[in-house]
């Protein structure tokens, strides 16, 4: 079966996901096109998708009888109200991340799911299908030992005015709240941020570079470095220390030379191809579920754990340096 495929939101992640549905993936179709600036989307039909109709809303392409699932790939402050009106259509969904922008707006998708009573909604969390990360589990799992550490670094080369330092935990940080809880299967029960001194290259309104301390119910103490000014490259490290040896997230596979008195190893800067093989894999399993009425992967529940989590280090960044507590509440079977 080919599942008719409906995005909302065609810019940098939309284009690159209509890209790889139309000519990476197998299975999927895109039939369905619609942004806010019209113009973007139809660039990405005029360049991607020739045969998508293109709606002028989100919930009138959900609603379509044309679609069967749907991408929301549009800015996070939009997911919760696409999300809920693709659960109500019954309509697989794939939701960029956040799931939400509050706790509260993931809290209401997670009831309305188990009110449908079957999953429907994979959230993007790419770094579970990393080669790397996947390697690093399977260490951390079977030859580290427990772990008790976690040093770790998410690197920007630069962010734009509009990024204001709260958005360096719900954009930025997001993706290591949720990997770290899916490597170490362990939940968060408190979170404090340090800042150094402000980086030259980080203007006026946003306090770069930080540190987040998370710590894990099993007593795991993470330290994260977000620094979205980094300027060399698109740098993402982890190292877990356990009880008999560390392991090392590996490095993105690159030629390495020996020129000029020196020995180089080439650097990524953008997202988009650090982690080009797992938006694949991610996308082809949201596929693979939508041709059969449903979701596997990133849950809601993971969604929505990550924004009470998010919430807490916003908190924390306010409270510099005190330790705020993290609890969540009991888990659907849904999700278990
Ligand atoms: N998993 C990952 O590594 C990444 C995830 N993302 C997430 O994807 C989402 C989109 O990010 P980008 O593509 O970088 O942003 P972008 O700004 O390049 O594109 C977003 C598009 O959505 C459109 N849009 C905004 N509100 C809309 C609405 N209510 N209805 C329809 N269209 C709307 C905008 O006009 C724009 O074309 C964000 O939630 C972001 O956090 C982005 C980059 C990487
Ligand atoms: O999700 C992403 C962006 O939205 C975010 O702005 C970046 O900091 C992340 O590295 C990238 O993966």
């Amino acid at each position: 079966m080919t599942v008719r495929i409906g995005i909302i939101g065609t810019g940098a992640i939309g284009r690159d996901h209509a890209r790889r549905i139309e000519q990476v993936l197998a299975g999927g179709k895109i039939v369905a096109l619609t942004d806010v600036n019209r113009e973007s989307a139809e660039a990405v039909r005029a360049d991607i998708a020739p045969d998508a109709e293109i709606f002028q809303t989100g919930e009138e392409l959900i609603a379509s009888p044309l679609v069967d699932a749907v991408l929301v790939t549009s800015w996070g402050a939009s997911h919760e109200q696409y999300v809920l009106a693709a659960i109500a259509a019954g309509k697989p969904c794939f939701c960029e991340k956040p799931l939400a922008t509050t706790a509260d707006g993931a809290r209401r998708i997670v009831d309305a799911e188990v009110a449908h009573g079957r999953r429907l909604v994979q959230v993007g969390f790419m770094r579970r299908y990393d080669a790397g990360y996947i390697a690093l589990k399977e260490a951390v799992t079977s030859r580290t030992g427990a772990p008790i550490m976690v040093h770790a670094a998410h690197r920007n080369p630069t962010v734009p005015q509009h990024y204001l330092t709260p958005m360096a935990i719900h954009d930025t940080l997001i993706h290591e709240i949720d990997v770290f809880r899916w490597l170490l299967d362990d939940d968060y029960v408190s979170a404090r941020v340090i800042f150094p001194r402000r980086a030259a290259r980080s203007h006026g309104k946003l306090r770069d570079p930080q540190v987040v301390l998370l710590e894990t119910a099993k007593g795991v103490v993470i330290d994260v470095e977000i620094f979205v000014n980094c300027h060399y490259g698109y740098d993402i490290q982890c190292e877990v220390v356990g009880e008999d040896g560390i392991a090392r997230l590996p490095e993105p596979m690159a030629v390495q030379m020996r020129l000029n008195a020196s020995l180089q190893n080439p650097i990524l800067t953008d997202w988009k191809d650090r982690f080009i093989a797992s938006y694949d894999v991610e996308l082809q399993d949201f596929l693979k579920a939508a041709a059969q009425g449903t979701a596997t992967g990133p849950t809601c529940w993971d969604g929505y754990v990550a924004a009470i989590t998010s919430d807490a280090c916003v908190t924390a960044q306010e409270r510099e340096g005190e330790a705020v507590a993290i609890t969540l509440p009991s888990r659907p079977a849904l999700y278990s």
